[in-house]
């Protein structure tokens, strides 16, 4: 299990880059995470190097598929504990799997740095809350687009984070569900200083909507990984979000 204290231990030892730690007009981070399932999984250490130094990502953002909560089948936590040996970066872990109760131990040990569980996922979150942050590691809960917001509710003032769905969970390249733009500007209405995450079909296109809704967190796969200049899509669009996150 991971000790208390491990990830800001972590974050100290992060040397930030160009554009890192840059705040959002209310003082938010204002932070984009490439999504390494749009990596070349075979070359993941050397991926996600570039990604945190050459491109100025803030964090990697780390999908686990268990091809039952979803449709596909990605990495678990034995890929995690082999990347966290290779990079310092806050590795945030979106977990899209049935009984995400299972992983925390788990997923603490391997390194994991957030984990962001499915309200859907899960009979009892109260309880899985509470079991996340004893680990040590931050907390965030995500909903489907199909679910309503206020089902997260009662949970805000013990996670760090909401991750709004923009796409169904299972499969990068898909495209940016805008109808999602509802539950951000709710939930940024509702909590001024939580940070919401945004994740699937973001890109340049995509952005200005998301941040304008209240979104301070970028998740974006297809859209660093595939570009021809990955930095100056991670830095534009971290500066939208500066721009118009309120
Ligand atoms: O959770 C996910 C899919 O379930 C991925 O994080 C997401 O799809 C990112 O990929 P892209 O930016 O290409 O849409
Ligand atoms: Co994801």
């Amino acid at each position: 299990m991971a000790e208390d204290g491990e990830v800001a231990k972590r974050a100290k030892l992060l040397k930030p880059a160009e554009g890192q730690g840059m705040k959002t007009a209310s003082g938010l981070p204002a932070q984009v995470g490439p999504s390494i399932l749009a990596s070349d999984l075979s070359m993941l250490a050397a991926d996600s190097k570039k990604a945190m130094e050459q491109w100025t990502a803030d964090y990697l953002h780390v999908d686990i598929m268990d091809g039952h909560f979803v449709p596909n089948l990605t990495i678990g936590p034995p890929v995690v504990k082999c990347l966290r040996k290779h990079t310092t970066a806050f590795l945030d872990c979106h977990l899209m799997v049935s009984n995400p109760e299972h992983w925390v131990k788990d997923m603490a040990a391997a390194g994991a740095d957030r984990f962001t569980f499915h309200f859907e996922a899960t009979n009892d979150a109260d309880a899985l809350i509470e079991e996340v942050n004893k680990t040590g590691m931050k907390c965030g809960m995500v909903i489907k687009p199909k679910t309503p917001v206020d089902v997260l509710f009662p949970y805000l003032d013990r996670i760090d984070l909401v991750l709004i769905m923009t796409v169904e969970p299972g499969f990068g390249g898909q495209s940016f569900m805008v109808d999602m733009m509802d539950k951000v500007k709710t939930l940024r209405a509702k909590s001024p200083k939580l940070n919401i995450e945004v994740d699937g079909g973001l890109n340049l296109k995509t952005i200005d909507t998301a941040a304008k809704a209240g979104a301070n967190m970028i998740v974006a796969g297809s859209a660093v990984f595939k570009a021809e200049d990955p930095k100056l899509v991670v830095q534009t669009l971290r500066d939208k979000v500066v721009q118009h996150c309120p």
